[in-house]
C-alpha cells in the first residue's frame, strides 16, 4: 500500500484515483477548484467532473494545498489537461519528495514547443528519466469508472519503478502491462486524439465503416511513422496504447475527442464544439503541435495537418478528406 497523489481531479484523474483507492493504496486528489476539493473531501463525490460515480472510496481525500498534498507522497500522479501542466506544476517544483514517482496521464503535445509531457512534467520539476512514468491505453474514464474491466500500459525507463506504478493500480478490473518505451507511449496517447477527432467528423457527417477504417488505419501509419522519427518502439503502436486506444477512442461517444470531432460533421463550428465539450478535447491543440512535430522530424503528417486546417479554418469533412487522399498514386 502507498500514498498516492493525483493532481487534477478532472474525469480521469478521478476515476483513475478510484482505481489507485480500490488498489488499496491512501489517495489524496488536489484539485485547483475549491467547489470540487470540498466535494471529494466532504461528500466523497466529484459532481462536476464525474458524476456517474455516486459514493468514492473512504480512502480517498482531497486537498486544494500543494505542500500537503504532495507531502510523504509515494507517487504522484499527474492529471491535468496537458496544454496547463507546465504552469500548474511549476507551482509544485520544490515540493515533490526526493524519491517519488511522477506518473502523467496525460495525451497531448504542447502547442508552441511541440514537448510531449514526458518533456515537460520531467523539465518542470527537474526530474529524473527513472522516476518519470506515463500511463496510457484504451482508458475512457467513465467506463473505468464503474469498473468495467480494462487494462493499461506503464513505460519507464526503470522497469522496476514501471512495475511499482502497475502494481500500485492493479485491481481485479484493471490490469498494467508495463514497458521502458516513455516515447511510444506519450506519442501513442497524444497522437490518437488527433485520429478520433477525424473518425468522429467523418462520422458526424454521416460517413460509415470505410471511411473510419480507412482515417484508423492511414491515422496509425503516420502516428507510427512520428512515434519511430522520435524515438519509439513500433511494437508500442501494435499494442493497448497505439491500436487499442485507436479502437475505444475512435468507436465510442464517452471520448470527448471522438465527440468534439462528430459536432463539427454535424456542422457546430470550433467555438460551439468547445462549448458543447464536457472536458478537455486535446487533439485539438495537439494538432498543431503534430504538424509542427512531423515538419521538425521530417515526417509527412498529411491526416493532422487536414485537421490542422478543419480547426483552423473550418474546411469542410469532405474537404478533409480529400486533403488526406492526396493527388499522388502511392504505395500503402
Ligand atoms: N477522460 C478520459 O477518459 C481520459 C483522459 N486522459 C487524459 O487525462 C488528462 C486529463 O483528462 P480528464 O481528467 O479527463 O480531463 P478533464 O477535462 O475532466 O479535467 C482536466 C483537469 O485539468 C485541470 N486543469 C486545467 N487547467 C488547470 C490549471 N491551470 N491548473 C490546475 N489544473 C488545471 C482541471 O481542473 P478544473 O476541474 O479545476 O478545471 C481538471 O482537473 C488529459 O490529458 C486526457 O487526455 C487519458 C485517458 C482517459
Ligand atoms: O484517452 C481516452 C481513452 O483512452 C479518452 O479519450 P478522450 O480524451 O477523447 O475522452
Amino acid at each position: 500500500m502507498s500514498k498516492i497523489t493525483v493532481l487534477g481531479a478532472g474525469a480521469w484523474g478521478t476515476s483513475f484515483g478510484q482505481v489507485l483507492a480500490d488498489a488499496g493504496n491512501d489517495v489524496t486528489m488536489w484539485a485547483i477548484e475549491p467547489d470540487i476539493v470540498e466535494d471529494i473531501r466532504d461528500r466523497r463525490r466529484n459532481e462536476a467532473r464525474l458524476p456517474v460515480v455516486e459514493q468514492l472510496p473512504a480512502n480517498m481525500t482531497a486537498t486544494g494545498d500543494r505542500a500537503e498534498a504532495v507531502a510523504d507522497a509515494q507517487i504522484i500522479i499527474v492529471a491535468i489537461a496537458a496544454q496547463f501542466a507546465r504552469v500548474a506544476l511549476t507551482e509544485f517544483k520544490g515540493l515533490i519528495p526526493a524519491d517519488a514517482i511522477v506518473v502523467s496521464l496525460m495525451k497531448g503535445i504542447e502547442r508552441g514547443t511541440n514537448k510531449r509531457m514526458d518533456e515537460v512534467v520531467r523539465e518542470t520539476l527537474d526530474l529524473p528519466a527513472d522516476r518519470f512514468a506515463a500511463v496510457s491505453g484504451p482508458n475512457l474514464s467513465k467506463e473505468i469508472a464503474q469498473r468495467h474491466p480494462a487494462a493499461t500500459v506503464v513505460a519507464c525507463e526503470s522497469l522496476d519503478n514501471a512495475r511499482k506504478v502497475a502494481e500500485a493500480c492493479t485491481t481485479d478490473y484493471f490490469k498494467a502491462f508495463v514497458t521502458t518505451d516513455v516515447i511510444g507511449l506519450e506519442m501513442c496517447g497524444s497522437l490518437k486524439n488527433v485520429i478520433a477527432l477525424a473518425v468522429g467528423m467523418a462520422r458526424g457527417a454521416g460517413y460509415g465503416e470505410n471511411t473510419a477504417a480507412m482515417i484508423e488505419t492511414r491515422g496509425l501509419a503516420e502516428l507510427t511513422a512520428l512515434g519511430q522519427a522520435a524515438g519509439a518502439d513500433p511494437k508500442t503502436f501494435a499494442g493497448l496504447a497505439g491500436v487499442g486506444d485507436l479502437i475505444a477512442t475512435c468507436g465510442s461517444p464517452l471520448s470527448r475527442n471522438y465527440t468534439f470531432g462528430a459536432n463539427l460533421g454535424k456542422g457546430m463550428s470550433v467555438q460551439e464544439a468547445t462549448e458543447a465539450s464536457n472536458g478537455v478535447a486535446e487533439g485539438v491543440p495537439t494538432t498543431d503541435a503534430v504538424v509542427a512535430l512531423g515538419k521538425e522530424l521530417g515526417v509527412p503528417t498529411p491526416l493532422a495537418y487536414a485537421m490542422s486546417r478543419v480547426l483552423d479554418e473550418g474546411i469542410s469533412c469532405s474537404q478533409m478528406l480529400t486533403l488526406l487522399f492526396g493527388r499522388d498514386i502511392t504505395e500503402e
